[in-house]
């Protein structure tokens, strides 16, 4: 029997806490008087105040080292999305979440967040305002998608407020920031290649992005609200920035700012979904004899030709969330903090 962790002690765990979103949940927690045992297969930084424990979250006996003493567990590790690797998105977001559930229960930890995505309920057509009853995706658009579905109904059905385990799920949209190894590089990349001169659509389609520390502010109210007594145990939460933007504006946006030009030519989205469709089975028939990674792959083109923006009022009304950055603030940051990917850099 796992002997509890003192309630309201500032020790907590985040699994994952190498990544993009990871690090800057840790930044913000040392800022707040908490101490990390962080969890990640990998080591990408050292602070103090920080205690690094290297292993993969299939591994119990692995995490339960990391799990020892601590209270509170944010659980925001994945394969990246870019990967489409089925077998290890099955492996780490379904086998793996299991695992740190049980090793959650077998430590005594108290509360667990889980990063979620607000992508569970897309199927790749618009999604306007969509709120969190909105019933999750039949038809993934994706092994990501589908896995990241699976996890998050393991975790909200682990809350249990007998045995005093409390679970639930942020789902934030569209992060974006200084060190996302992600969007602003795959973009810049793809306007290198001469790539982003097309519109996909009209360009009317309105879409949420989310500066990470607005998604790090809705994990840490989350976690701080997490009690047997509150309406949050066992639900999800969308945390965006609550500006909906037009995709292509965005990206126009942050291309500018790095020098490049603004997408300017309207190609039909039926057209280019059906092109990277072929492209995808292409890469799919051809893949045991030569690697190839499609820039435009059907997940992308459905996400930059679709509406996909959704509420955040349970947030605001549960857990008192209010963006903390705004867009324009979030997108001047991120510009200035990719020098090295400006324009005849
Ligand atoms: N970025 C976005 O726009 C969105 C992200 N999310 C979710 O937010 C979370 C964080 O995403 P983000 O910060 O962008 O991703 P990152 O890839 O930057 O961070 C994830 C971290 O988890 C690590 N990791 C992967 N597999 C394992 C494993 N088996 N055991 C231990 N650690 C592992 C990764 O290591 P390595 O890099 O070596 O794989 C990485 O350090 C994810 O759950 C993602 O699904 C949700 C919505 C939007
Ligand atoms: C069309 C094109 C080449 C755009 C370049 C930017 C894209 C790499 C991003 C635009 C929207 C982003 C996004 C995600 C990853 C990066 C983008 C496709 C996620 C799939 C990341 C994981 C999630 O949970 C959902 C995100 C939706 C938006």
């Amino acid at each position: 029997m796992a002997t509890r962790v003192r309630p309201g002690s500032k020790r907590c765990a985040v699994i994952g806490g190498s990544g993009f979103l990871g690090r800057h949940l840790v930044e913000k927690l040392l800022d707040r008087g908490y101490s990390v045992s962080l969890f990640d297969i990998r080591q990408s930084y050292e602070l103090p105040g920080v205690t690094f424990h290297q292993g993969d979250l299939c591994d119990k006996q692995a995490l339960l080292s990391a799990l020892k003493d601590v209270s509170l567990v944010f659980h925001c590790a994945s394969p990246a999305p870019s990967s489409d690797d089925r077998l290890l998105f099955e492996r780490v977001n379904i086998q793996g979440t299991q695992t740190v559930i049980q090793a959650c229960l077998d430590a005594g930890v108290q509360k667990l967040v889980l990063t979620s995505s607000a992508s569970v309920v897309f199927e790749g057509t618009d999604v306007k305002n969509g709120k969190e009853d909105l019933p999750y995706a039949k038809k993934p658009i994706d092994y990501y998608t589908q896995t990241k579905i699976e996890q998050e109904k393991l975790v909200l059905e682990a809350c249990n407020k007998p045995k005093g385990f409390l679970t639930v799920a942020i789902r934030p949209h569209g992060i974006f920031g200084p060190r996302d190894p992600q969007l602003v590089p795959t973009l810049v990349d793809a306007a290198r290649r001469g790539k982003m001169k097309f519109i996909i659509g009209d360009g009317t389609n309105l879409v949420d992005f989310t500066y990470v520390e607005n998604v790090v502010h809705g994990h840490i109210l989350a976690a701080e609200h997490l009690r047997a007594d509150s309406p949050i145990c066992g639900k999800p939460y969308h945390i965006t920035n609550d500006e909906p933007i037009r995709f292509w504006d965005f990206m126009s946006e942050i291309l500018v700012g790095l020098g490049y030009a603004a997408p300017r030519f309207h190609l039909p989205y039926t057209l280019v979904y059906g092109l990277a469709l072929l492209l995808w089975l292409l890469t799919w028939i051809l893949h045991p004899f030569m690697s190839f990674k499609p820039t435009f792959t059907p997940m992308r083109v459905a996400l930059a030709g679709t509406y996909h923006y959704y509420s955040c009022e349970r947030a605001k009304e549960h857990l008192g969330y209010k963006p903390v950055v705004s867009l324009k603030e979030g997108i001047a940051r991120t510009v200035a903090s990719y020098p090295h990917l400006r324009r005849g850099a």
